[in-house]
Parts: C-alpha cells; sequence; structure tokens
C-alpha cells in the first residue's frame, strides 16, 4: 500500500515537514490548507518541492461547511471551491477533502445536502478532481460514516466518494459492519489516527490528543481491515492532530509514522487471515512474527571504575556473585538465580560513549528469545538500524538494535549449542552462592522525558510485538507521574515506562540527571521476602524506611492479620492485592547515585501487577529522605 501523512500531523514549516515526510520513506502527502496559507511559495512551488522529494501530493484538505448551507449562500459555496479546484490544479493534486458541516444553520434535509454534494462533484469532474466526503464527529447534521455514506449514494456521482476517518469512526464508537459494504471505489481516501480513550469533548480529543496508529487504545485493525476486504487500495494516510507532535523533532515523528503504518498494516493482516480472507491480506505488509521472548538475559551498566566499584559492592551486598570477568574487556558479570547484570567499564566501547553522556546508567538490555535472528529481520523491516559491536575472538556477536534512547536492546538466542553467552565470553571467577535468594528479574522501569512516550510505546509494539497496559497516573509529592507498562506475550519482560511533566518529581529529576531516559529501577523476584530483606540487612544494603501511617491504613484497608502487619511494619515491606486475591509484597533499597534503586518483590496467587497503588508511598519516602540529606 502506498503511505501519506497529512501536513498538520508535524512540526515545522512547510519544506520542513516535506523533506522529513520524504525522508522517512512516504510515498506522498496530504496538503493541509493552513500549512499553504502560512507558506511564503506559490501552490506550484509546493508542487515542484514535492516532486523534487519524490512526493505525490495525494490530497487537499479541507474545505468546510459547504453543504446543506441557506440556499442563498450555494453560489458562493460553489464559487468558494472552485477557487480551491484552481488552487488544487496548481498543486498538482486531484482530491480534496470536504468535511461535513459544522455551521449552526446547516440543513437537516438530506435530499437537499445530497443535491448540493452532487453539484460539487459535477463541477469537480470538469477538471478531473475527486470530492470526498468526510463526517466529523462533531459535524452540526453529518457525524458518522455511516450517514456519510447514505448521503453519497444519494448524490450518486462518480466524483463523488467518502473519505474514512479512523479517529471519527472509533471516537464515537461507531457500528464498522458497514464498512466492509462501501465498495473500494468510492472510497476516495482513508485517513488515520490513534487516540488514547479519553473521557472529553469530541472535538477537542481529535485537535489535540490524536497519536500514530499502536500507540494509543483505538482498535484500528478492526477500523481497517473491513476497508481493505472491499477493494480499497489507496492510500494509507495518517492525519494527527497532537499537541505534542507539533514541537516533537520533525524527522523522528516523520519515522515513527512510517513505522506506525506499517504496524497498523500487520495488525490488519493478521486480523483479516483470522477471519478467513488471507488472499486480501497479501497487499499488506507482513514481517515475520516477533520472536518468542524468555526474559531478561541480562541487563548491562556504563560504569566508570569508581561508580563500576561501588555498584559492584551494592550487588555484593544484595547476594550476587561476582560470577565472571570478560576475557578481553573491562566488563563484570553479576549473577544471582537467572539474573544477570553487567557493569562494563571498557575505555573504548560503545557502554563508555553511553557514561560520558549520562554517567552510571544503564546503556543496554537483552531479551532472550527462541530465534534472534528472526527479532532481528523483523526489526529491520521496522527500519531498525542493526547495531555492531566490536567483538573479540572468539567471542559470541550478538544481533542488537537501538533503543529510541540509543540504549541497546540485545536479541540473544536462548542457549544455543546449550553453551551460554559468559562461557564463551567470560572467565569465571567466584562460585556462585545463594545469595537472598533471588530467582529472576520481575521488570525494569525507566524514566522517560515526557514527549517522548508514544515513541517508546511504538518501538516495543512494533519491533516486539509487546503489550501495552493502560496509563497509570500517580502522585508524587511535586507532581504527577504517568506510567504505562509495555510487556511481552508471556509477561517474562515487563518493562513500565515513567514520565512526569512537572518539573521537580522523581522522574524530573531522573531526565534531568541522566540527561535523558534512564533506569530507574530494577525489581527482582523473591520466593520469600522477608529472608531475604533479613539477609539483605545484614549484608548492609539501605533500605528506604516506610512511615507507619502506611501500615495503620493498610490495617484499615485488608482485613489482614496484626501479625503480618507488624512483619511487613518490622521489615518496610509494601503490600497490595487484587481483586482476585493475588498478592504483591515489595521492599525498596535507597537510591544509588541518585539515579536507580532496586526493589525486591515477592508474587502470590495471581497477582499481576507491580503494587502501583504504594508508588506515591515510595516516592514520598523518597523525597523526604532525599530532603533530610538535603538533595
Ligand atoms: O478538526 C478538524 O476540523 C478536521 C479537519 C479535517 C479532517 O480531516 C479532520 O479529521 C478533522
Ligand atoms: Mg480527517
Amino acid at each position: 500500500m502506498k503511505h501519506s501523512i497529512a501536513t498538520v500531523s508535524l512540526s515545522g514549516t512547510l519544506p520542513e515537514k516535506l523533506e522529513a515526510i520524504a525522508a522517512a520513506g512516504f510515498d506522498g502527502v496530504e496538503i493541509f490548507e493552513n500549512d499553504l496559507l502560512y507558506f511564503d511559495g506559490t501552490p506550484a512551488t509546493v508542487r515542484r518541492m514535492c516532486a523534487d522529494l519524490g512526493l505525490e501530493i495525494m490530497l487537499f484538505q479541507p474545505f468546510r461547511d459547504f453543504e446543506g448551507g441557506p440556499r442563498e449562500r450555494l453560489a458562493r459555496n460553489l464559487d468558494r471551491a472552485e477557487r480551491k479546484f484552481d488552487l488544487m490544479q496548481e498543486l498538482g493534486t486531484d482530491r480534496i477533502l470536504v468535511c461535513s458541516s459544522v455551521a449552526q444553520d446547516t440543513s437537516q434535509d438530506d435530499a437537499l445536502i445530497a443535491d448540493d454534494l452532487r453539484q460539487l462533484a459535477e463541477r469537480a469532474a470538469r477538471r478531473d478532481i475527486l470530492v470526498g466526503y468526510e463526517a466529523l464527529a462533531w459535524g452540526r447534521h453529518v457525524h458518522s460514516y455511516r450517514h456519510a455514506w447514505r448521503l453519497v449514494q444519494q448524490a450518486d456521482h462518480p466524483n463523488l466518494g467518502i473519505i474514512l476517518d479512523s479517529f471519527h469512526t472509533l471516537a464515537i464508537r461507531d457500528d464498522l459492519s458497514l464498512l466492509s459494504q462501501i465498495p473500494g471505489d468510492k472510497i476516495v481516501f482513508v485517513q488515520l489516527a490513534d487516540a488514547p480513550l479519553l473521557n472529553m469533548d469530541v472535538m477537542e480529543w481529535s485537535r489535540h490528543f490524536r497519536s500514530f496508529p499502536g500507540q494509543g487504545d483505538f482498535e484500528l485493525g478492526a477500523f481497517l481491515a473491513p476497508i481493505i476486504a472491499s477493494g480499497y487500495r489507496g492510500p494509507l494516510s495518517l492525519e494527527v492532530f497532537n499537541d505534542g507532535f507539533r514541537a516533537a523533532p520533525t524527522r523522528l515523528t516523520a519515522i515513527d509514522g512510517l513505522r506506525s503504518l506499517r504496524y497498523l498494516e500487520e495488525v490488519t493482516a493478521r486480523t483479516l487471515r483470522a477471519e478467513g480472507a488471507g488472499s486480501v491480506a497479501d497487499s499488506l505488509f507482513s514481517p515475520p512474527p516477533a520472536a518468542d521472548y524468555q526474559g531478561v538475559e541480562f541487563l548491562e551498566f556504563a560504569v566508570d571504575d569508581d561508580s563500576g566499584a561501588r555498584l559492584g559492592k551494592l550487588l555484593q551486598q544484595f547476594g550476587f556473585s561476582r560470577a565472571g570477568q570478560h576475557k578481553s574487556k573491562d566488563v563484570t558479570l553479576y549473577q544471582q538465580g537467572d539474573i544477570n547484570l553487567i557493569l562494563n567499564a571498557e575505555p573504548d566501547s560503545f557502554a563508555h560513549a553511553f557514561y560520558v553522556s549520562h554517567g552510571p546508567s544503564l546503556c543496554a538490555a537483552a531479551f532472550r528469545t527462541d530465534d534472534a535472528q528472526q527479532a532481528l529481520t523483523r526489526a529491520k523491516l521496522y527500519g531498525c538500524k542493526p547495531f555492531e559491536s566490536r567483538v573479540g575472538p572468539n567471542e559470541r556477536h550478538i544481533p542488537a538494535v537501538r533503543a529510541p534512547d540509543g540504549s541497546l536492546q540485545y536479541l540473544v538466542a536462548a542457549n544455543v549449542d546449550g553453551d551460554s553467552i559468559y562461557q564463551s565470553d567470560f572467565d569465571a571467577c567466584d562460585t556462585a552462592t545463594p545469595g537472598l535468594g533471588l530467582t529472576a528479574l520481575d521488570h525494569f522501569a525507566i524514566g522517560l522525558p515526557a514527549e517522548t512516550m508514544d515513541n517508546w510505546i511504538l518501538h516495543f509494539r512494533a519491533i516486539f510485538d509487546f503489550a501495552t497496559e493502560h496509563e497509570w497516573t500517580l502522585p508524587d509529592p511535586y507532581g504527577l507521574m504517568k506510567s504505562r507498562v509495555v510487556r511481552s506475550a508471556n509477561n517474562s519482560i515487563r518493562i513500565p515506562l515513567n514520565i512526569s511533566e512537572n518539573r521537580n518529581t522523581a522522574i524530573a529529576r531522573s531526565v534531568s540527571t541522566y540527561k535523558g531516559s534512564g533506569l530507574q529501577h530494577i525489581a527482582f523476584a523473591s520466593d520469600d521476602i522477608f529472608a531475604a530483606v533479613v539477609q539483605a540487612r545484614v549484608g548492609g544494603v539501605p533500605l528506604l524506611d516506610i512511615p507507619d501511617n502506611y501500615y495503620d491504613d493498610l490495617l484499615a484497608r485488608f482485613s489482614l492479620d496484626d501479625d503480618f502487619v507488624a512483619r511487613l511494619r518490622q521489615h518496610n515491606v509494601l503490600y497490595d492485592r487484587d481483586a482476585g486475591g493475588g498478592e504483591f509484597l515489595h521492599v525498596y533499597s535507597a537510591p544509588f547515585d541518585e539515579r536507580f534503586f532496586f526493589e525486591i518483590v515477592q508474587r502470590l496467587g495471581s497477582y499481576d501487577q507491580y503494587g502501583a497503588a504504594n508508588a506515591p508511598v515510595r516516592l514520598a519516602a523518597q523525597a523526604q529522605r532525599r530532603n533530610r540529606q538535603g538533595g
């Protein structure tokens, strides 16, 4: 399918937008009228710019408040259309979007509206122009595609068709069943946008909160599948009104846009195949399916000698053994249970460059997968540039892609030939000890600059086919934090992504400390959290104190036995329970260099969350600790 994007979706001036759109690999654009109005060159210049960039102008939009007006205004409206047709011919485009009227005095007479549309189509026919009629969700009389389609049928003119916009249809939860009945050749254009589910005025929602497919909550596959099934093969075009996008780096947004359309094609193809319409799906982007992910193989920290020594000591206090020393690099492996943490202080390395920019930080995460090559192929098809690292003699090459912040995500084949990646690259050091009995890496959380959340969500959905959970908004003493979890299909990898738009919250401080996104915490799983905490204390791990008031409230909130709560209180263990009776126990360490901290968690029963209810308690406890220390 051809890919297009409306100029309104991007930041910058019209030439900047067009260059970014072309560089990202789109086939064409919708010229949004305002972008042309504000441009100090002629439509012919825009036409030439697009031609030079290899972009087709696929649509001109919008033409507003045309149909159903007072009769004395019809001639003027037709005249207004003729002027836009002139402009379109200068631009070299043959499609115009007419959106349903929002004027107070719009007629409710469908026959009259259909007649207006027919007259417009007749004028368009003289110029070989196609008119597409789009129902705005807040149109005065016409606000659903079903109504727009009835009117298009009634007008019955070859130069008139319908424009389908996923936002207007999905925002009003319209019945999708009629989509498959609109013949493909009567669909003039298809506009695509996702959005988070919000309870607000639909026009405000549309004009400020749209996002790219895969970034929001809409089921866009269910919208697009019947359109493809009915034979539409025209362009798929993004039309995203979003305050953040208007300010974001233009080229990055455009690259994400194309990736989102590919992702939507994949999702749609899957929907069609599931419905037995496989042959139709062949026109859609279908990369190899995401590999099966089987957990976090390792996390790698960029450190220098000093921070590496201090972090290594803290890990040992947490019961990790210094399990390996890299054969050719200043890289140390710490292990406990199924958890592998790598400290990289190699001077001439990716990690070092990362360290120089961000200080002690997480520079790579490795995901264990059944098929690393397939995972890499998929990532490349989604526009990821694979990262090639320096590999010493006899060391294993591990494919990697870059996360949105430039850190690495390694794709590690689960134990090929029975040999672990560590055996080939590391000399064994200390023998493993039982440690604190930490068994696995439960999750790791990253703090992000607020405006990059959509970018990360799409990355995980498209490249890894991870699921996303709904967003939590949680109070920090100095503002709000928003958290969204991405996770692999089988939950073996879980990554909460946290943002904050306020200046002094923990996340905002983190973004400022790291100069960008960075690790918030790593949660280790334990089968006996109390035993782990007792031993951690003995080892000298500084744990975060939780206020007494919290435990008094626990007694009131859950019917827990007094002894159990006394035990939680004694060990500063937080508690949560879900509707199904699953329980979650967790403790936090003090932060390492005011950057990241560790969490020990124990899941009981079917508990599947992250103790979000306790996050505000933790954030307040951390802020109090910092204030006491004058941080
Ligand atoms: O918000 C609007 O007015 C508007 C204009 C044109 C469109 O295609 C659209 O979906 C919305
Ligand atoms: Mg639209």
